[in-house]
């Protein structure tokens, strides 16, 4: 924080991977500098902002975002935590009324937090009018003790990101004055009147706020264990690539480069689609200030899409980066265990990935159905009833890689339709049939958000005009990626008809020419992202190749290097060795 304030960053601008630097396994202040920033900046009215905003900035108010029970996590709807409104007072009175209805997980929560952004179903007039947000202070700001009729604790152990307190927290009856409802887009009035929202899920606002920050920091954190990977995979020299001759570095091997460069294309794919989503997030932003929300629910799908693909590849990539550095990628030093356990709950948290391509699925059976009764719908998704013929692109060109992915991705929402009212003339109820088609409904959201990513990755690769070498290498990692993704999905091309097994073949082919290509680039390309060895903090990663010196001084600072033989062997081994057993 000293740091930070020295070099004039506000926190919020402060990328995650400087964040991961210094605590590789969570920051306690994390949700207070991402989510409850964001739900003051863009739930609360100019009055609350006024109240919070200064006190929030200075670290005085420390704040988390306690949305999830331990009872419900993805549907919203079900949240049990009460907030009345009670017209005597004008207060709220928050309550917990039974164990499922605690609140569990948010971060920060458990001992750092002096307040939370809360939601809870809101009553006011005898009617609920769903989850809402409210302001609660949890804590004394001076003394830190949790104040009487809240109910505080840390939740214990995690699989990572154990130096962040996760709480749970409950309320007995606590009340906060009405004016904690945070009142940009709806009111509670004096009288006990409910003023309704322009759109009634603007309070989700704060979870699409962090699906596209998160879609970021993926990008980062994949670009750090294939920098890790790659500099290793260049100065580990294993086995012998030809009878008798030295061995070779290990980025000669032809599946060691399928192990990395995809992942190496798959970082800018990531970062291009950041860059797009953040891009719509700002004009939806700019468009409801003014009142106008219509391209909210296409940025909402946007940012499901994207969350639950760039979590997914990440966390798959990060593995794949470990499991490339063979035996030391195991060793915490190596940077690459925290990697995961700090991206693979990505996956889960800020909407669970199958739920969220639940919501994209949804979303693209809906706008089919619009589109083929002529109605209007947003542009990502005209290509769903435009006509399915391939163009005149030249064959497998990148152009019409990208066409074969939107054919075959328009084919199979199609495809699901039907099944979709097949099983509904069967069940004659849209919500079991929904249950019964879900796997393929998912798998309709991936190839779409699929088709998206390789968009954006090809469009931001041809519009690079700074170096045309730049661009060279970057177009051959681009097709590297259009390729390895058509091999993974074969099945959906050749179902649609767009690629035969002859073309894939060749695109097969074409791949192993790539990784060959490549291969020369591939330590330049993760230079290129330019992590200092401090913001790595890896023994295999850093940029002088010193892996072996560094690994063996990393082990002198093992705890059980301090004496020569341990307590241990006093208390236990001794007695073991002595006792015939
Ligand atoms: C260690 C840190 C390392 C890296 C992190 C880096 C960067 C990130 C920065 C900070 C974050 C740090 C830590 C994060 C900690 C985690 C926090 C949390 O997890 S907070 C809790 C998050 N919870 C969820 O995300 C819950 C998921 N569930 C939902 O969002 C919704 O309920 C659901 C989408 C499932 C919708 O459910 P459904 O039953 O369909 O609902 P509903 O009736 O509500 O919807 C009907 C209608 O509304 C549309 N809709 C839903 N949501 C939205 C929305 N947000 N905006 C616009 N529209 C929405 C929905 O599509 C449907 O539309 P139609 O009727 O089809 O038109
Ligand atoms: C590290 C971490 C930090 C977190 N931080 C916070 C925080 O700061 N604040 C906060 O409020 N919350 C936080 N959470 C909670 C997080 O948002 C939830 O865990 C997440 O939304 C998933 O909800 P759940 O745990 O209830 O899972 P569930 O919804 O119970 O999911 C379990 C399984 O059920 C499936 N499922 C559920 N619903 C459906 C459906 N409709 N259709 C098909 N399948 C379904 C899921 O796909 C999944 O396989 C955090 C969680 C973690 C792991």
């Amino acid at each position: 924080m000293r740091k930070l304030a020295e070099h004039n960053i506000p926190l919020r601008e402060a990328s995650i991977t400087q964040v991961h630097s210094v605590l590789r396994d969570g920051n306690p202040l994390i949700v207070h500098t991402s989510m409850f920033a964001n739900a003051l900046a863009s739930l609360a009215n100019p009055k609350q902002q006024q109240q919070w905003v200064p006190l929030a900035e200075k670290n005085r108010i420390i704040g988390t975002y306690a949305q999830t029970e331990i009872g419900h996590g993805t549907f919203v709807r079900g949240l049990e935590t009460t907030a009345i409104f009670d017209p005597e007072t004008k207060e709220f009175v928050l309550h917990s009324p039974t164990i499922t209805s605690t609140k569990w997980w948010p971060g920060g929560l458990g001992k750092t937090a002096n307040a939370a952004i809360v939601m809870a179903q809101l009553y006011t007039q005898g009617k609920c009018y769903g989850p809402h947000p409210f302001f609660v202070q949890l804590r004394d700001f001076d003394t830190h003790h949790s104040l009487p009729g809240v109910i505080l604790g840390e939740i214990g152990p995690r699989l990572g990101i154990n130096s962040q307190d996760n709480g749970y927290l409950r309320f007995d009856h606590y009340r906060i004055p009405r004016t904690n409802m945070l009142m940009r887009h709806s009111q509670v009035l004096e009288d006990g009147s409910y003023v309704k929202p322009i759109h009634n899920k603007l309070s989700y606002g704060t979870m699409v706020w962090t699906r596209v920050a998160i879609v970021h920091s993926c990008s980062k954190k994949l670009a750090c264990a294939v920098t890790i990977a790659t500099r290793y995979s260049a100065v580990r020299h294993q086995s012998e690539l030809v009878p008798g001759k030295p061995e070779p570095q290990i980025l000669e091997y032809q599946t060691q480069q399928y192990k990395l460069l995809p992942h190496i294309a798959s970082v800018f794919a990531i970062l291009f689609s950041a860059s797009s989503v953040l891009r719509m997030q700002r004009n939806v932003a700019a468009s409801i200030s003014k009142g106008n929300v219509e391209l909210l629910p296409e940025l909402h799908i946007l940012s499901c899409a994207m969350k639950a693909l760039s979590s997914q590849d990440s966390t798959q990539g990060i593995e794949t980066c470990r499991l490339a550095c063979g035996g030391h990628g195991y060793i915490a030093s190596s940077g690459l265990p925290s990697l995961y356990t700090s991206t693979t709950c990505t996956i889960t948290y800020e909407g669970e990935n199958t739920v969220l391509l639940l919501q994209v699925a949804r979303y693209l059976i809906k706008s089919y159905r619009a589109g083929l009764e002529g109605l209007p719908v947003l542009p990502s998704v005209m290509y769903l009833t435009a006509p399915s013929a391939m163009h005149q692109s030249p064959p497998l060109s990148n152009q019409a890689l990208i066409e074969a992915f939107r054919i075959s991705s328009a084919n199979l929402v199609k495809e699901t339709e039907s099944r979709l009212c097949r099983q509904f003339n069967l069940e004659q109820n849209f919500h079991y049939a929904w249950n019964r088609c879900s796997v393929a409904l998912v798998h309709c959201a991936e190839l779409h958000s699929r088709y998206y990513m390789c968009e954006k990755f090809l469009s931001t690769v041809e519009s690079i005009r700074a170096s045309d070498r730049v661009r060279s290498v970057l177009q051959d990692l681009c097709r590297l990626y259009l390729i390895h993704h058509i091999t993974l999905n074969q099945g959906h091309f050749l179902r649609s008809g767009t690629l035969s097994g002859v073309d894939l073949s060749t695109l097969e082919e074409e791949m192993y020419e790539l990784l060959a290509k490549l291969r020369p680039q591939a330590v330049p390309l993760v230079d290129a992202f330019d992590f200092r060895d401090e913001l790595l903090g890896s023994t295999l990663g850093a940029w002088d190749g010193r892996v072996y010196e560094r690994l063996y001084e990393e082990a002198q600072k093992s705890p059980l290097n301090k004496t020569d033989v341990s307590k241990a062997y006093h208390k236990y081994l001794q007695p073991l060795m002595k006792s015939n057993l």
